[in-house]
């Protein structure tokens, strides 16, 4: 078996992953990236909204600063999210889109003076200021308080990935393109890199590194039917679970995305609601409004689904042979509107629907889109268990999205993410010596060699795309949008089943080179284990949290489920994980718990919330109402982020006022 060695190693060349393998070849260090497929080609070149940062240039985000944007983010996540991690991340969030602008990404710009937009499906006039002429502009996005999301009209992921990839390749950084790592190397303790097949000659090889960092994305595709493109299977976690040790964070947290179109179940952005368009039910009825009279269509996206959901249930979607959906309507955002803001949806709804947008309602119905969980790390993105090990992106629980993701905010914590995450991996790599136990590369490289001769010469009988198809509709059917206690048990109980049939699979081809079958075997037996990760957790919270929504315990729970679900598969034999929960400490929250907005506030409060919330009054009250906002922020959590990240962000607005002040001193 070939082994190769490196000082970084990064599997997956989406826009996380690519960022970290930056910032380690920036610092010196060897640096090496796995991916599927092509860099440019991976699922990140899919997202089509936008970013979120506060840059506030345009009128509509006028005021807009990072606390306003860390509390969009802590209320999204329903709480659940770490918040050191959220203010780490709204902090670097304006640098993370500067930084792109100079690497070539093509941002939306604002044009001073008025322009007609559509809010609350209305036409309404607004006056960009002649000082934010050219600067990069927002638009509106679910959950959140002002226009936030920069865009480039509606390809913001091909942008990004391009002029992140492009960055990549000015500074010599390989890719190795077709290569599927399969497995950790590791002794418990460290992590020393990845064996990995060759998706075209079979070849296995062994990645040795100081560091290995996890960018794999999602496990969307573990759903029947998911935004996410076909590679999005959850490998990466599979990963992290085969070692025994490493653990996984509320992997039962899962996001579906309002408008996906029907059937297929491709995207059409939250910029399509964002811009103005709106919901409509068979009988062309706007019901937004009737169950979420204050953001309408922009509820966050896991409040959205499940009214739409409810509005379903209650007859009210369009019957079609593939079953019952609503409508988007984007008519009245009009045609040049559409032509340069939303082309991609205008070109999906042409190609895969055979309708025009600009005069056609969209069919769209609520689809698995995101996963909040994934690999437990540190707020240095390193794994508590396996020293050596990152992770970063939507591969990760690093855990900023908590039980529900804001639209925006996935694309901006993989660049985020990546700048910081990757600055603690180049430290890693700095401090540390390769450490290379050949011993362990080939009982590792064994273990793989085996795994696959017994798929190619056994005898085994079971069809590895009939048990994918058959996982993939107990997860639909089962842990979906609405959740209860009955159909999470038979969830379980039947994807434990498959697991158990999926060590008997057999293969009709027996090629070891380029076989998909192969392939499909190699990844379903990981996907299960994945899926019964998810179904375990859903099945043990009971309460509902954001994206998490349990019809049986329909309350969120603080004083019992303020914690984090963790996840990990000591025994290699065994047909369920091993569960335990990471509490989340009220007495450091700089925001704690309250409530969210939507709804009927009726959340079971932490015994903590009252004393937390009260020394935050007695903190700020202190301070006094001079005192600025980055010292109340800094008495109430203080938060560490690496010294280059640590300036404040500037804003037009700030240069304005100096300039005010100087003048009205002279
Ligand atoms: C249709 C769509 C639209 C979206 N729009 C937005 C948006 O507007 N704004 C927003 O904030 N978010 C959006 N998102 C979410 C966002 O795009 C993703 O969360 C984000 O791009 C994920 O990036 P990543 O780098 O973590 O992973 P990915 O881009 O998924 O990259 C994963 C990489 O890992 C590699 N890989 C996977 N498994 C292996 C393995 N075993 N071995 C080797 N390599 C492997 C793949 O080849 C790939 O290179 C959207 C998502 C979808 C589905």
């Amino acid at each position: 078996m070939k082994i190769i060695y490196t000082d970084t190693l990064v599997v997956g060349a989406g826009l996380a992953g690519l960022r970290v393998a930056i910032a380690s070849k920036e610092r010196g260090l060897d640096t090496l990236v796995l991916s599927l497929i092509p860099a440019k080609r991976s699922h990140s070149v899919a997202a089509q909204g936008g970013m979120q940062a506060s840059l506030a240039n345009t009128i509509k985000g006028a005021g807009d600063d990072e606390d306003i944007h860390f509390q969009d983010t802590v209320k999204g996540s329903d709480w659940g999210c770490d918040q050191d991690v959220a203010r780490m991340f709204a902090h670097c969030a304006p640098k993370a889109v500067r930084e792109l602008a100079q690497w070539g990404v093509p941002w939306t710009r604002v044009t001073k003076g008025d322009r007609q937009v559509i809010v609350n499906a209305e036409k309404v006039t607004i006056t960009e200021a002649e000082a934010a002429h050219g600067l990069i502009n927002a638009r509106d996005f679910g959950g959140t308080k002002k226009w936030r999301t920069c865009y480039t009209a509606d390809g913001a992921g091909h942008s990004l990935l391009y002029a992140v990839d492009n960055k990549a390749i000015s500074l010599g950084i390989p890719v190795h393109e077709r290569m599927e790592a399969l497995s950790l190397i590791h002794d418990g303790e460290r992590c020393h890199g990845v064996i990995a097949r060759c998706l075209i000659t079979g070849e296995l090889r062994a990645y040795i590194a100081k560091s290995t960092t996890i960018a794999t994305g999602g496990y969307g595709r573990i759903y029947s039917v998911s935004t996410n493109a076909v590679i999005c299977e959850g490998i990466g976690q599979a990963l992290a679970l085969d070692t025994g040790v490493a653990t996984l964070g509320n992997m039962e947290a899962v996001q579906f995305h309002p408008t996906a179109i029907v059937p297929v179940g491709i995207l059409t952005t939250e910029g399509c609601r964002g811009d103005g368009g709106v919901l409509r039910d068979k009988d062309g009825y706007r019901f937004m409004p009737d169950y979420e009279p204050e953001k309408k269509e922009l509820a966050s996206r896991d409040v959205v689904s499940r009214r739409m959901t409810e509005h379903m249930r209650k007859g009210k979607g369009v019957n079609s042979p593939y079953g019952p959906h609503l409508w988007l309507d984007i008519t009245l955002l009009g045609q040049k509107h559409i032509d340069t803001n939303l082309r991609e949806v205008k070109e999906i709804c042409e190609n895969f629907l055979g309708i025009d947008p600009v005069k056609n309602w969209i069919p769209v119905r609520p689809t698995q889109h995101y996963s909040m969980g994934g690999i437990r790390t540190k707020a240095n993105g390193e794994s508590p268990q396996l020293s050596g090990l990152f992770s970063v992106g939507e591969a990760a629980c690093w855990d900023m999205h908590g039980f529900n993701r804001l639209g925006g905010n996935s694309l901006a914590e993989t660049v985020v993410g990546g700048m910081i995450i990757g600055k603690y991996v180049a430290d890693f790599g700095e401090q540390n010596n390769l450490v290379v136990d050949t011993d362990l590369i080939a009982q590792f490289g064994k273990q793989l060699q085996t795994e696959v001769d017994q798929l190619i010469e056994g005898e085994g009988t079971e069809d590895p795309f009939k048990l994918k198809a058959a996982m993939q509709k107990i997860m639909m059917d089962y842990v979906g949008i609405f959740r209860n206690g009955p159909e999470l048990e038979l969830a379980v109980n039947q994807l434990t089943e498959l697991l158990d049939r999926s060590k008997n699979l057999g293969l009709k081809c027996k090629k070891r080179h380029a076989n998909p079958e192969l392939v499909e075997a190699l990844r379903v037996k990981r996907m299960l284990k994945v899926a019964v990760t998810v179904a375990c957790g859903a099945l043990a919270r009971t309460e509902s949290r954001g994206a998490h929504s349990r019809e049986d315990f329909p309350q969120r729970n603080d004083q019992d489920w303020l914690n984090r679900t963790l996840t990990s598969w000591p025994d290699a034999n065994s047909l369920r994980p091993e569960m335990s929960y990471e509490a989340l400490d009220v007495m450091r929250m700089e925001l704690p718990p309250g409530y969210r907005g939507y709804g009927v506030d009726n959340a079971i409060a932490h015994p903590d919330t009252q004393k937390r919330q009260q020394q935050v009054e007695a903190i700020l009250a202190e301070l006094g109402d001079d005192a600025d906002r980055y010292a109340k922020q800094a008495a109430l959590m203080p938060f560490e982020l690496p010294e280059e990240y640590q300036p404040r962000n500037q804003r037009f607005t700030d240069t304005l006022a100096k300039t005010d002040a100087e003048s009205g001193e002279k």
